[in-house]
């Protein structure tokens, strides 16, 4: 859909109950779906309603701005109130400030939406009335057509796609992080996080809804997104902020699961004691804390990082929640939590800076963050890792990245992101 600073419309949306929908995906529109789901429950998006579209530096807060301007403006009838209900915008927004792709929210005309057993149909549909100069900073493309009641399509035939390496090749990763190694040695910083990318071609007509499907079934504890041809399976929860409740899952610090039952309990006791790794999670875990106090009050976080099990890693986790003391919805949030050091490093500028220079790529919203926002800006986000951007044309670029700290070795972090890797590899081809 092309952008253009269209007026903006103000909204109608009315969500209703409906009969229990066990499957979101077979939903969605097969070239441009839009999908924020985990255990099976979850948002599906059909078509698009609104999309505003930002850019720069102050991408997230002028969403932020936008947001509360729309959701003002909008007139919402939500007989069932649960978070996901009512209006609601999918959004991805990219990693770096000065990123060539955009960041984007998104309302569907329909959504569909499972929680808690419970299901229930949005529809949303655009009238005039809503002056777009008003959308700080945002660029909009409305559509009035109300939503449908959407049906499952059958899938488009199967494909396998090879992911090979893309900009930044396997030698140049390990040169790469012996280079931030170097760096952190000589005290510019203390932790860095470093990408490499690859790619692959989607037939023409593929299903995109095919890789969402293996990526659900395969990590149902990750959060599995699709929007704007950005999708993934991340098991890191950026922020949550439901009622007046905030809550994040700090992630990093991995190691690979064992080939066995006492190799695997072994390779989680190593993780859980290695030093490396603890300071590698601590950077993370503190750059969380820091971001959400100006914002919270009683902030806690258990007392050590627990052993996450998914199916192809370790990580090292810590759960942070909070009571959210200034009103700042979950896009002011994740505004002032990106980018954490589970996806930069410590100090923040020295780290972005070394990402620059050292990947020859733009990392687009790979490492930004994805979810969705309510009318009341409650909302679900996570860090988008395990992913790739599909472009219109079907081309292909997946990412992983892992976090380079004083006595990392180079070979064991880019074994690490062949790990990290495998649900995008695995679920295309
Ligand atoms: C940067 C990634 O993972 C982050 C999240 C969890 C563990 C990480 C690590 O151990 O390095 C990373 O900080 C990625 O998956 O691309």
């Amino acid at each position: 859909m092309s952008t253009t600073a269209a007026p903006v419309r103000a909204l109608t949306v009315e969500t209703t109950p409906v009969d229990d929908i066990r499957h979101l995906i077979p939903l969605l529109d097969s070239s441009e779906p839009l999908l924020w789901m985990r255990k099976g429950e979850g948002l599906a998006g059909i078509g698009e309603s609104i999309r505003l579209e930002f850019s720069g530096p102050d991408r997230m807060a002028q969403a932020a701005e936008a947001w509360r301007l729309l959701a003002s403006a909008a007139t919402v009838t939500d007989p069932i109130g649960r978070p996901g209900t009512g209006l609601v915008a999918f959004g991805t927004f990219t990693f770096s400030a000065h990123s060539g792709l955009t960041s984007v929210l998104i309302v569907p005309r329909t959504i569909v939406g499972r929680r808690g057993g419970i299901s229930w149909i949005t529809r949303v549909q655009a009238n005039d009335g809503l002056d777009s100069s008003a959308l700080a900073g945002a660029s909009v493309t409305a559509s009035a057509v109300a939503g449908r009641m959407p049906q499952a399509t059958p899938f488009g035939s199967e494909y396998r796609i090879s992911l090979l390496p893309g900009a930044m090749g396997k030698a140049d990763y390990s040169t790469a992080v012996a280079t931030a190694v170097e760096r952190i040695g000589r005290g510019e910083l203390e932790k860095v996080v470093l990408a490499r990318d690859l790619v692959g071609h989607l037939p023409l007509e593929s299903d995109r809804r095919r890789p969402l499907v293996e990526l659900a079934l395969g990590y149902p504890d990750c959060w599995t997104y699709a929007v704007d041809g950005f999708m993934g399976s991340s098991p890191e929860t950026l922020v949550r902020v439901d009622h007046g409740t905030v809550s994040a899952r700090v992630l990093a610090g991995t190691i690979s699961r064992g080939g066995d039952a006492e190799a695997d309990h072994d390779s989680a006791v190593a993780l859980a004691t290695s030093s490396k790794d603890r300071d590698e999670h601590q950077f993370a875990v503190q750059s969380v804390l820091a971001a959400l106090s100006p914002h919270s009050s009683r902030l806690v976080t258990s007392e050590m990082p627990f052993t996450l099990k998914l199916p192809n890693l370790w990580h090292l986790a810590t759960d942070v929640e909070g009571t959210l003391s200034d009103g700042s919805t979950s896009l002011d949030l994740i505004a002032a939590l990106h980018p954490t050091a589970a996806v930069a490093g410590t100090p923040t500028a020295s780290a972005l800076a070394l990402i620059d220079e050292l990947e020859p790529f733009d990392r687009g919203r790979y490492a930004g963050p994805v979810g969705w926002v309510g009318a009341d800006g409650d909302g679900e986000w996570a860090v988008a890792l395990r992913c790739a951007q599909v472009s219109p044309a079907g081309d292909i670029t997946a990412y992983a990245g892992a976090g380079i700290v004083a006595d990392s070795d180079p070979e064991r972090e880019l074994a690490e992101t062949r790990m990290k890797f495998r649900p995008v590899v695995e679920a295309f081809g």
